[in-house]
C-alpha cells in the first residue's frame, strides 16, 4: 500500500501525483490530509515549499469527486433538503429553537435577537404565520446575508409589535400593534414583488414594494424579538390562509435557488479555493487539474476565475456546471454578488495564503462570503486556512470568527524559515563607496548607458526634517539606488547565476532593473531583433502588477521553463509561486510587510532543494515611492505630477516654493524614507534569530558559505572561524565542509552531488593542466604534420626545402595530402568532468560556455540550467 493510500487518497489521484514523482507525502500532507478527509476545519501553518497545495488539493478533490459519485456514505452528496424550519445555523446566539424547528425564544430582553428559516424564495407567492407567545416581536422576510436584527438594513423587511414596519433602520406606521396570542401572516409575492402582512386573518395591506436590487435576491422567513417566544407555522393548512399564497413549507423546489440549479441541470461548485494573486490562482488551478487527470465517472470540472480572462468563457463554464472554483477573492466575490456563482452547495472554502487574503480584504468580503455560504444550511462547510505565516493577530481573529473548533497543523509552532534556505543580508554602505562623488558622476556622464535608471523620487529637493538634519540624505539615497542594481549584476556574476528571482519594491523599479540588465547584455540582436535567452547572462523578464495578465503568464512560464535567467518581480510573486529547484533569490529592498520576507525567501530552497536568498540592505535611509494617491502611483510623477497631493504649507506655516514638490508622505506627498536596518531588526524578531551577514567584497558568509572567489575568502573565513567560533573543532569542520560543498538548486544533503562537487573541485587544477597539455601536444602534432606536408611537397618539387626532408618514417600520415585538423586542434577536448549531478547544473554550464572546472574551482555551483520540474523528495 502506498503512503498516500494509507492517508485515504484514492488510486486515481495517487497515479497522477506519482507521475510527478510524489512518492511520499510531505510531513504537512501527512498531518493535514486525514484531518480534512475527516471533515474538520483545519488551519495549516507550514514552511514555504513544504507541499501545502497538495495538502488541501488532494483531499478536497477527492471529496468533491466522491460527492459527485454519491458513493461515500458519510460524505454523501447533500440531497436537497427543502424542509422549511427555523435554522439553527442562521440565528443569534441567544435564540433557542425547539427540536422540530418550529418554535423559538430569547430571554435577552435588552437586544433584538433574530433567526431565519431554511427556505429561500425566488419565485411564486408564499406565506407563513407566527403566533406571538410573549415579548416584543418583529416578523417578515430577509435575504440570507442580511443582518439578523430584522429591518435595520436594506436587505430585510419587518413588521413589529408596536404597529410599525421597519426597513433600513426606518420605522414607519403600518397596520396595527399586535400582542400575545395574535397570529401574524407574512406574505411574499414574487410576481408583484410585494410583501404584506395579516393580523388574525385581517389583511393589513401592502407594506413593501421590493426595491429593484432586491427583486432577484431570494428572501427567507425571519423572526426577531426582545425577550420573546414565538411559534412559526410554515406548512399548511394555515390558521388564516390567504388566497393565492401557498404555505412556504410546500414550496415548489424550482422556486428556490437550490431547486433552480437542479432543475436547469446545473452543478453549483462544491469547493472554492481563494488565492491572493492571479498568478498564484493560475498555479493552483494547474496543480488541481494535474491531480484531477485520472478521475472520471464523473469528471470533476475545475474552473479558474481571475481578472484578465474573457468573462464569456467563465459564464459558459458556470452554465455548464463547475465543481471546483479557483480564483482571486475579488473576482469570485464579483461573481457571487452578481448572482452568477451559487455558493449554497459549497462543502469547502479554502483560504490559501490566508493572512495575505485577510490583509487585502479591506471590504471585509471574506466574513460576508462565509456567512452567506453557511446560512440556510444544515450540513457542515469545511473552512481551511493555509499559510507559512498564519500567526498574525488579525488572521487569528478571522479564524475565530469564521471557523468552529478548528484543528491546527503547525509543525514548527512559529513562522519559520526552512533549513534548506540560506538567507543572508548583504549591507551596502553609500558612504563607503568613495568612487561615487565626482568620479562616479563623471563616469555616469561618460557612459550613461551603463548606469541604472533612477525612479525619479529624488528629482526635486524636499523639505522634510530628515533632509534638513542630514544634508547628505538625498545624495546617499540616490547613491543607494544606483548601487543596488549594480550589486544585483555583481552577484549574478560572482555566483554565475543560472536562475534567480529578484524582488523590487515597485513596478518602476522592476522596469528600471529590466532595462539596465538588458542594456548590459540581457537582450541581444538576433536577425535584427533584440531577443533574450538563457545564454545571455542577464536575460530577464518581469512579473509585476502593471504588466497585463498575458505577459505575466508568459514571463512566469518562460522563467519556469528556464528560458531566461532572471525573473524581476514585485510582491505579486512573493507568495506561493513554485519554481522547482530555484537556486537564488535576491531582494533589492526588504518588503514593506515583514511576513513577506519569509514568503519571498521561500521561493528558493523548496521541496528539499537548497537555496540562497540574499537581501541587499542599505545602511542608510533610502527614499522610496509610497503611493497613497487615488491612482496608486499611475499618474504620480515628480513635480508637477503629484502636486495636488501635497500640502502647500511648510511646518513654519509659510507657503512652500512651487518646485518643492517631493514632500514625504507624512507631509502629504507620495514618498517615504525607508529604513532597512530597522526592517532587518523586525525580520530578526519575527524569525527569532539574528541574520547572517554576507561580506560585500568577497560574498562569503561566516560559518555558512565560502567566498565564490576562492582562496582569499577561505583564508578570511578560517581566521574568523578561529577568532569567533566557540564550537568544537569537529562541528567547525562539519560546517566548513557543508559550506564548501553546498550546491544551490540541488537536493539538501545529496551526498552524491556534494561529493561530486568536492571531488571535482579537488581535481580541477589537474584537469585544467591536463587539458592544456593536451592542447599543446595537439598543436605540436599539427605543426609537425603541416611541416611534413610542406616538406613532402617541396621534396616532390625537387626544391631545397630541407627542413623536414628527413622527417621520421613513421609520419606516413603524409599520405593524406591535407592533414585533417584533429577536432582537438580546432577546439581542445573539454576537461574530463565528474559524473553529472542530478541538478542539471552541467547542462547549464555548457550553455554558458563556462567550463565545469572553472566553476567548481570557485567552490560554488548554482545547479541551474533548466529547472527540474519534477521534484523527488
Ligand atoms: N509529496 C510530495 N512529493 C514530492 N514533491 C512534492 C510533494 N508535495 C509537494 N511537492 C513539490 O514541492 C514543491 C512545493 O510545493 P507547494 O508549492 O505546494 O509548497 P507550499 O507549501 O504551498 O509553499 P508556499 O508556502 O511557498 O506556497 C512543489 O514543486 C511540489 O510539486
Amino acid at each position: 500500500m502506498s503512503a498516500f493510500e494509507e492517508l485515504g487518497i484514492c488510486p486515481e489521484i495517487i497515479q497522477a501525483v506519482e507521475e510527478d514523482d510524489w512518492l511520499l507525502p510531505t510531513p504537512v500532507q501527512q498531518e493535514a490530509i486525514p484531518l480534512i478527509l475527516g471533515g474538520g476545519d483545519v488551519l495549516v501553518a507550514a514552511e514555504t515549499g513544504s507541499g501545502k497545495t497538495g495538502a488541501f488539493g488532494l483531499p478536497c478533490l477527492q471529496i468533491v469527486h466522491e460527492t459527485l459519485r454519491g458513493k461515500c456514505s458519510t460524505r454523501k452528496a447533500h440531497a436537497l433538503n427543502l424542509k422549511c424550519e427555523l435554522n439553527l445555523n442562521d440565528k443569534d446566539m441567544f435564540v433557542l429553537v425547539t427540536e422540530d424547528g418550529m418554535e423559538c425564544k430569547s430571554e435577552d430582553d435588552k437586544r433584538w435577537n433574530g433567526i431565519r428559516a431554511t427556505i429561500e424564495v425566488m419565485q411564486g407567492s408564499y406565506m407563513f404565520e407566527v403566533e406571538v407567545v410573549e415579548g416584543l416581536l418583529r416578523v417578515g422576510w430577509s435575504a440570507g446575508f442580511a443582518k439578523l436584527e430584522l429591518g435595520i438594513d436594506d436587505k430585510s423587511f419587518g413588521f413589529g409589535s408596536t404597529g410599525k414596519k421597519s426597513w433600513n433602520r426606518k420605522f414607519e406606521d403600518y397596520g396595527e400593534a399586535f400582542e400575545e396570542g395574535d397570529i401574524i401572516g407574512c406574505l411574499l409575492d414574487r410576481e408583484k414583488q410585494t410583501i404584506s402582512f395579516t393580523k388574525n386573518g385581517r389583511d393589513l395591506g401592502v407594506a413593501y414594494k421590493l426595491p429593484p436590487d432586491m427583486q432577484r435576491i431570494g428572501l427567507k422567513p425571519h423572526i426577531c424579538g426582545k425577550g420573546f417566544m414565538a411559534a412559526a407555522k410554515f406548512d399548511g393548512p394555515m390558521e388564516y390562509p390567504v388566497e393565492g399564497y401557498t404555505p412556504v413549507g410546500e414550496i415548489d423546489p424550482t422556486h428556490t435557488p437550490q431547486g433552480t440549479s437542479q432543475a436547469k441541470g446545473k452543478r453549483p461548485p462544491l469547493c472554492m479555493i481563494l488565492e491572493p494573486t492571479r498568478d498564484l490562482a493560475e498555479q493552483t488551478y494547474k496543480c488541481m487539474t494535474t491531480f484531477n487527470k485520472y478521475l472520471d465517472n464523473p469528471t470533476v470540472r475545475i474552473t479558474l476565475f481571475v481578472g484578465g480572462i474573457d468573462e464569456k468563457e467563465q459564464f459558459r463554464a458556470l452554465e455548464e456546471g463547475v465543481d471546483i472554483v479557483v480564483g482571486t477573492l475579488q473576482k469570485l466575490m464579483d461573481y457571487v454578488r452578481r448572482g452568477k456563482l451559487d455558493v449554497t452547495q459549497l462543502k469547502f472554502l479554502v483560504l490559501d495564503e490566508a493572512d495575505d487574503l485577510q490583509k487585502k480584504d479591506d471590504r471585509k468580503e471574506i466574513p460576508r462570503l462565509n456567512a452567506q455560504i453557511k446560512r440556510g444550511r444544515r450540513d457542515r462547510v469545511q473552512t481551511l486556512f493555509f499559510s507559512a505565516t498564519l500567526h498574525t493577530p488579525e488572521v487569528v481573529q478571522m479564524i475565530d470568527e469564521i471557523t468552529s473548533r478548528p484543528i491546527w497543523v503547525d509543525l514548527k509552532g512559529k513562522d519559520s524559515v526552512p533549513e534548506t534556505v540560506h538567507h543572508v543580508a548583504l549591507y551596502i554602505d553609500p558612504y563607503q563607496d568613495l568612487q561615487w562623488s565626482d568620479a562616479e558622476i563623471a563616469v555616469r556622464a561618460k557612459a550613461p548607458k551603463e548606469q541604472p535608471e533612477l525612479d525619479g523620487v529624488h528629482t526635486k529637493p524636499t523639505m522634510s526634517s530628515i533632509d534638513r538634519n542630514h544634508p547628505d540624505a538625498l545624495k546617499m539615497s540616490e547613491k543607494i539606488k544606483m548601487m543596488k542594481p549594480k550589486m544585483v549584476v555583481k552577484l549574478a556574476d560572482a555566483f554565475n547565476m543560472s536562475q534567480c528571482l529578484v524582488f523590487c519594491r515597485t513596478n518602476v523599479d522592476c522596469n528600471n532593473l529590466e532595462d539596465y540588465m538588458n542594456r548590459l547584455g540581457g537582450t541581444k540582436a538576433y536577425g535584427g531583433k533584440m531577443e533574450t535567452g538563457k545564454e545571455n547572462p542577464y536575460s530577464c523578464v518581469v512579473l509585476a502588477g502593471m504588466r497585463n495578465q498575458d505577459e505575466r503568464r508568459s514571463n512566469l512560464e518562460s522563467f519556469k521553463e528556464g528560458d531566461v535567467r532572471f525573473l524581476i518581480c514585485t510582491d505579486v510573486a512573493a507568495r506561493g509561486i513554485d519554481i522547482a529547484g530555484l537556486p537564488f533569490v535576491i531582494q533589492t529592498t526588504l518588503p514593506d510587510d515583514i511576513e513577506n520576507y519569509i514568503h519571498r525567501i521561500g521561493r528558493c530552497g523548496r521541496a528539499e532543494r537548497m537555496g540562497l536568498a540574499i537581501s541587499v540592505v542599505a545602511t542608510e535611509k533610502e527614499k522610496v515611492w509610497y503611493h497613497k494617491c487615488p491612482s496608486r502611483g499611475k499618474d504620480c510623477k515628480p513635480w508637477p505630477g503629484n502636486t495636488k497631493l501635497t500640502i502647500p504649507f511648510g511646518p513654519d506655516g509659510k507657503l512652500r516654493p512651487r518646485d518643492d514638490a517631493n514632500w514625504i508622505i507624512d507631509e502629504g506627498g507620495c514618498s517615504i524614507w525607508y529604513d532597512e536596518p530597522d526592517l532587518i531588526k523586525k525580520v530578526e524578531t519575527r524569525i527569532g534569530m539574528p541574520m547572517k551577514v554576507m561580506d560585500p567584497e568577497d560574498f562569503s558568509v561566516a560559518g555558512v558559505l565560502e567566498s565564490p572567489f576562492g582562496e582569499a575568502g577561505k583564508k578570511r573565513l578560517k581566521k574568523e572561524a578561529t577568532v569567533k567560533e566557540p564550537p568544537s573543532r569537529r562541528a567547525q569542520m562539519r560546517k566548513k565542509e557543508e559550506a564548501a560543498v553546498v550546491v544551490y538548486g540541488a537536493k539538501k544533503g545529496d551526498k552524491t552531488i556534494a561529493m561530486t562537487a568536492k571531488h571535482t573541485s579537488a581535481l580541477a587544477p589537474v584537469v585544467t593542466e591536463l587539458a592544456s597539455l593536451e592542447k599543446e601536444i595537439q598543436q605540436i602534432f599539427a605543426k609537425v604534420m603541416r611541416g611534413a606536408q610542406w616538406g613532402n611537397v617541396a621534396a616532390q618539387a625537387g626544391g631545397g626545402m630541407t627542413q623536414h626532408a628527413t622527417r621520421p618514417a613513421s609520419a606516413n600520415l603524409q599520405a593524406s595530402p591535407k592533414p585533417k585538423a584533429s577536432p582537438a586542434v580546432a577546439a581542445p577536448s573539454p576537461a574530463p568532468v565528474a559524473p553529472t549531478p542530478k541538478t542539471e547544473g552541467p547542462v547549464d554550464m555548457e550553455v554558458d560556455g563556462d567550463t565545469p572546472a572553472k566553476r567548481v574551482a570557485t567552490g560554488w555551483a548554482s545547479g541551474g540550467g533548466k529547472p527540474k520540474r519534477k521534484a523527488r523528495w
